[in-house]
Order: C-alpha cells, then structure tokens, then sequence
C-alpha cells in the first residue's frame, strides 16, 4: 500500500485540519462538518490525477473541442456516520460516481474501554465488479473499521482498484493497512498520520471523536 501524507506538503488541507483539531473552533459543527466537506473536495482532485482518462469531442456553440474525461468507473464507499461529510466532499467532486454504504461503529467489550469491537449492520452498494472503489472515512484509529468495510464491500462484487482516503490516520493503523493491502497498487491518501492511539484507541493528538462533532453525541 503507498501512502499519500498532505501534512507533508504546502497545501490548504492543512489548515483545514488544524481547524478541525482546535478545541476552540471545532465546536461549531457546521464548520466541522463544512471543513471535512472541503478537504474531501481536495483530496478528489489529488485522487483524480492518478486515474485514467479518454478523449471525447464536445461541441460548443462555435466549433468541436476535444476533452479528456474519466475512463474509470468509480464508487465512493462509506462508512455511517462520521464519514459522510468526506464522501460528500468525493461526490461533488466525482458527480457520477456509484455510492456505497455501510454501518460499522465501534463498542468497547470491556467496562474500562480498551477492548474495541467493530460491528457491520449494514450495507447498500452497487454492484463493484471491476469498478474502482473510493473508500472514505475521516478517522483511521486501529484500521479495523477501514478493513471491516472493505471486507464487507467486496461481498457484493471485487473492485479493480481500491484507493482509501482519511482526514487523520494514527501511524498504527496505517502500519496495520498496510500488512493487510501489501499491494502497491492501493493508496491510502492521509490529511495527516498521528503518532499514536490513548488506552480507548482515539487518536492522539487526533481531534476527538468525529461523528460526535458532527452530529451531536450517540447513546
Ligand atoms: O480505525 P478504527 O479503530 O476502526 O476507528 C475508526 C472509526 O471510528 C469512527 O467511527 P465511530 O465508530 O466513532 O462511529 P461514528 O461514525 O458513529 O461516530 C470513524 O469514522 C471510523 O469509522
Ligand atoms: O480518534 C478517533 C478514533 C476513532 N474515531 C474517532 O472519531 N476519533
Ligand atoms: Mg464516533
């Protein structure tokens, strides 16, 4: 799996993740939400230079013009519920893009809350034979939620191409993805990689839980 790191570069997700991390602005949910919206529209375009293209003639008013425009067939995969502003931010990017739900979320087993378990409800995909998967989830903790999808995902067809997208990854769950897609032909493009997980697997430094600051908290 290669690895795409953006805090590694000078670019405007930076300073949209740093928005997201600040305890002081990321109480305004609507900006939280708007902010992950707006780093799912520039990671697609980063995604978009590494797909396949053909030539197409489109007439305008005046005379033809040759245009280049996808030859991939794309889904943009999810995760309920924190990962749906960044699938938003991939579909108005990638317009015509399939769409692929599914529901995991994360329980503690034991009552001291270091015991993770992932549990998948539900899925709704389009078929995804031969199709290249988008597959987007703002938070990358231990990787069991991104592995867990994928699985889930590929029960309704196997994807040509997998490419992954979060707003933070801790450096363990990356190492883990990594021995799971050894491929190289799988990217994994990151807003930011955290060193490390706290003893109830969020991320640290992080920006807390996600779908909390986007939706209110869950029983
Ligand atoms: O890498 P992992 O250890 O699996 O953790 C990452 C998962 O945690 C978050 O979801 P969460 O379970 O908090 O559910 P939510 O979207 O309902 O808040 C996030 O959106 C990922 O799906
Ligand atoms: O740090 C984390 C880990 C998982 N999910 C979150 O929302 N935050
Ligand atoms: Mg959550």
């Amino acid at each position: 799996m290669k690895v795409v790191d953006f805090s590694k570069q000078r670019t405007v997700i930076n300073k949209y993740v740093s928005e997201l991390r600040d305890v002081n602005v990321q109480k305004d949910r609507l900006r939280f939400r708007q902010n992950v919206v707006r780093i799912g529209h520039a990671m697609a375009y980063e995604v978009s230079k590494s797909l396949e293209y053909k030539d197409i003639t489109v007439q305008t008013p005046l005379a033809e013009a040759v245009a280049s425009v996808l030859a991939e067939e794309i889904v943009i995969g999810t995760v309920f519920r924190a990962g749906l502003p960044l699938h938003q931010g991939f579909l108005d990017v990638f317009d015509e893009a399939g769409n692929a739900f599914v529901s995991a979320y994360r329980y503690y087993k034991d009552k001291e809350g270091t015991d993770v378990g992932i549990k998948i409800e539900y899925i709704a995909t389009p078929d995804l034979e031969g199709k290249t998967l988008i597959l987007v989830d703002p938070m990358l903790a231990t990787g069991g939620s991104m592995e867990l999808a994928y699985e889930a995902f590929c029960t309704k067809g196997t994807p040509k191409k997998l490419i992954m997208a979060c707003v933070i990854a801790a450096k363990g769950g990356v190492d883990y993805l990594k021995k799971f897609f050894p491929s190289n032909d799988i990217t994994l493009y990151c807003g930011a990689i955290d060193p490390e997980l706290n003893s109830h697997k969020y991320i640290v430094p992080g920006l807390g839980d996600a779908g909390d600051l986007m939706y209110g908290d869950k029983l």
